[in-house]
Parts: C-alpha cells; structure tokens; sequence
C-alpha cells in the first residue's frame, strides 16, 4: 500500500472533542486575567478611548505592517472540509471571519469586542485602578513618574493590544467549538442549518452549567490574581480590599462577553456549515 501512496505528505487533522476544545479555552484565562490585572495596574486616560480612539489609532499601523510583512499569512484551517467564511458579526460593515482564518492574530478583528472594550471594559478597569492603594497622581504602583501629562500611557496601550488580542484569539475559537459540536450531532445540526434557525442553534449549542463552570474559574482567578498585587504592594487586608472587588467585576464582564461572542462564532460558524 505504502508504494501507491502520494508522494505528497497529506495530513489529516481530527476534530477535537469538547473535553480538549474547552482544556484549551480553560488554558487561555490565566493569561486573560493576568493581563485584565497588570492593566488596572495602570491609570486610564478616558480620552484615550472615545473621541479620538487613540487605542485603534495605536493599533492599526501594527496591524497594517504584521499584513504587509505576511505574520497573519499563517494559512487555512487545516480540516476535512472547506471553510466558508461566516458573516460579518452585527457591527461590523465588513466580515470579521475571513475564509480559514483561524487565530485572527489582529487585534480588532470584531467590532463587538472592541466597542465592549473601549465602552465597557475601560470604565471598569478604571474604576479598579483608581480602588488600588496609590496616589491618585501615580502613574503606577511600584513607582513614580514625575510627567502627570503622561501616565506611562504607551504601556497601557501596549496591554490594551495584547489584552484585545487575546480576547479575539478566544472568541475565534468559538469556529472549532462549532465545529466540534456539529461533527457530534450532525443529524440534529442539519435540519436546523437548513432552515437557517439561528435561535433553535443557539438553544442546542448553548451549555449553562459549562458557562457557570468558566464564570466561577474566572472569578477564583481575578481573586487571585489581583489579591497577589495587592500582597505585592504590602496590603495587609489583601484580600477584602476594594480594587479586588473592582477587578472582579471587570473580570466578570469580560468572561460574560467572551462566552457570548464565542457563543455568536459558533451560530454563524453553524449557520455557513453546509454552504
Ligand atoms: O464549552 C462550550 O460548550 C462552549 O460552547 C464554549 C462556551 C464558552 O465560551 O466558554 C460558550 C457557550 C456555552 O454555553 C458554554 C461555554
């Protein structure tokens, strides 16, 4: 058998099952978290998220030379079938998901997000920051820097990159949690595809207990993880302190979003199976 083979090496990759396909989103939250708490680290500077969206302004030249130089030509999704490209999510004015795009390595590949970020998320992580034991003047927790006008902002955005990256990386896997969930129970998937019953998908992909799991994991997370800088800054009630409580909270909406834009990815995944 092995003289008719191609002589074309032809890999063939499985689809994963849950248990593995939710051990990866589960290995993503540590370094979630850990950048949600490293940002309310640092002050927020609202203007830097509104009017001007100084945020996309940092980020796009980024994006713009990690295309041009090829860093996202990483290839297609490498599985037994043809990829279509789900559509655009409800913001967006162009598709978020391009055909076999899997990482989407850009940082603001959904507008869902990103406007959940700046709206959202910064009001939050503000609040967190302005709870954490320092001077209201400091730009930081550990030190001082004497420009006021200048808080050590490119570090805030450069966190504000890596946690929108980050966060996109989580949702796009929400593809092969669709796909997972499609290969497991293609008759019950099929009918609904056709009808394009994206409410009926929904119901059937949706897991409350798995939703309750990820939000509690989240929650004993963020109380860690901001616990440590507060342990790290000396607190001696480390562990009762209002930025604590403040982090989880930020913590908390952000894992509610994640679950349910992954949970979008996965309906308009579904919905395009069959094209
Ligand atoms: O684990 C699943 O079953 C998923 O679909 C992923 C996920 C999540 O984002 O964590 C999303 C929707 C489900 O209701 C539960 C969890």
């Amino acid at each position: 058998a092995a003289t008719t083979a191609s002589t074309k090496p032809q890999t063939v990759f499985t689809v994963p099952g849950l248990t593995q396909i939710r051990e990866i989103l589960a290995l993503l939250e540590a370094p979630i978290i850990s950048t949600l708490v490293a940002r309310a680290a640092l002050p927020v500077d609202l203007s830097l998220y509104s009017s001007n969206l100084t945020l996309l302004e940092f980020i796009a030249p980024r994006e713009l030379i990690g295309e041009l130089t090829g860093r996202f030509d990483y290839g297609t999704l490498e599985f037994p079938y043809t990829l279509p490209g789900p559509p655009a999510d409800k913001i967006s004015k162009v598709n978020p998901f391009t055909p076999g795009t899997f990482h989407l390595d850009k940082f603001t590949p959904n507008s869902n997000l990103t406007v959940f970020y700046t709206k959202t998320l910064i009001p939050l992580i503000k609040a967190a920051n302005e709870a954490l034991a320092t001077p209201a003047s400091s730009s930081s927790v550990f030190f001082h820097l004497n420009n006021v006008t200048n808080p050590d902002i490119d570090s805030a955005l450069n966190l504000d990159a890596t946690l929108l990256a980050l966060l996109a990386h989580r949702s796009s896997i929400g593809k092969i949690v669709g796909e997972t969930k499609y290969a497991s129970n293609v008759t019950a998937y099929t009918p609904l595809i056709k009808a394009k019953d994206a409410d009926s998908i929904r119901v059937l992909l949706t897991n409350v207990a798995q939703e309750t799991s990820v939000l509690t994991e989240a929650a004993a997370d963020s109380f860690t993880f901001a616990q440590d800088w507060e342990v790290a800054q000396g607190a001696t009630n480390a562990s009762t302190t209002a930025f604590i409580t403040a982090l989880q909270a930020a913590a908390a909406a952000t894992y509610r979003e994640l679950i349910d834009i992954t949970t979008e990815v996965e309906i308009q995944y579904i919905l395009a199976r069959l094209d």
